[in-house]
């Protein structure tokens, strides 16, 4: 079976997007990693499109990790999608669904693409934590020793999808890639946690670094710029509208009055061809959608 794909990137969030609207079998997480463990292919969220399952929207996607693993959202593989499904249909707005709920883009162009997160939840259960916690505004979990801890106090969200997010003075200070995957596996989160380090630069700046739950350090995570700027603007840090620097990029993230989160971006191809999925998984690159790369 051929399915087509693209390579893609989301202010650096390395995406795959996985064309199975044709398909008749499902994607599994053998199949998925070993699309990960192709230099062609490698990304750190593979968005497999699916047939809608509900009525009124244009799509259904299954969002893999590195490892395998599957995560409810993706903010910046879903402008990817977006960004597929424009060039596609030549419309501007659309419907889709993941495990977590439904999500309505605007893909004014393909560096303005607009996706309505929907609503943040702060509950200890929602996160999910293993301990409840009545303000998740800020949590107990500290790394580093008791009496100087590198790390402590996050707030908690979850976006679709488990953030924790640690205010620092200076991101480029931390360790992120040695304290995530500890974190990230803290029995504190049953469900595991996408790990963020974030700095205030004003009431609407903050930059960020990320360490995703199944995929590690990444170059942006959309999800987690949203859970940082409610987490932010609920602590009275920040105001409901903030631009989110990542190492990749720029995400401008709105909590709007009626708790909606709208994350806007951009989206890039950058080479595209088909996936042929079998007992083994083959990848064959179509030469002329290879961008040329100063
Ligand atoms: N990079 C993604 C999030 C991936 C989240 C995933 N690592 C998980 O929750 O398992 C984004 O742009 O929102």
């Amino acid at each position: 079976m051929n399915a087509p794909f693209a390579k893609m990137n989301g202010i650096g969030n390395q995406i795959t997007v996985l064309d199975m609207r044709e398909a008749e079998t499902r994607l599994d997480a053998t199949s998925a990693r070993a699309i990960a463990a192709d230099p062609r292919t490698a990304f750190d969220q593979l968005m497999v499109i699916e047939p809608p399952k509900t009525a009124g929207t244009d799509a259904f996607m299954t969002i893999f990790n590195t490892d395998g693993s599957l995560s409810g959202a993706c903010g910046n593989g879903t402008r990817c999608v977006a960004l597929v499904l424009m060039r596609e249909t030549g419309r501007q707005t659309f419907k889709l669904e993941t495990s977590a709920g439904l999500l309505d883009v605007v893909a004014r162009d393909a560096e303005t693409i607009t996706v309505d997160m929907g609503e943040p939840r702060f509950g200890w259960a929602e996160i999910p934590l293993s301990v409840p916690f009545e303000d998740t505004t800020t949590i107990d979990l500290s790394f580093g020793p008791v009496d100087a801890p590198i790390l402590s106090r996050p707030a908690v969200a979850n976006i679709g999808n488990p953030h924790a997010i640690y205010w620092v003075d200076d991101v480029a200070t931390i360790d992120l890639g040695r304290i995530g995957p500890i974190l990230e596996r803290d029995p504190m989160f049953p469900d595991r946690a996408n790990i963020s380090i974030a700095e205030v630069t004003s009431d609407h700046s903050i930059t960020l670094r990320v360490w995703e739950r199944g995929a590690g350090l990444t170059l942006a995570c959309g999800t987690a710029a949203c859970a940082t700027a409610v987490s932010a603007a609920r602590l009275g840090k920040t105001g409901r509208t903030v631009d989110v620097r990542l190492p990749g990029g720029v995400l401008n993230i709105e909590w709007r009055a009626d708790n909606h989160i709208l994350m806007t971006g951009a989206a890039e191809f950058e080479h595209e061809g088909v996936i042929v999925l079998g007992d083994e998984v083959r990848i064959e690159v179509a030469p002329d959608t290879v961008a040329r790369r100063a």
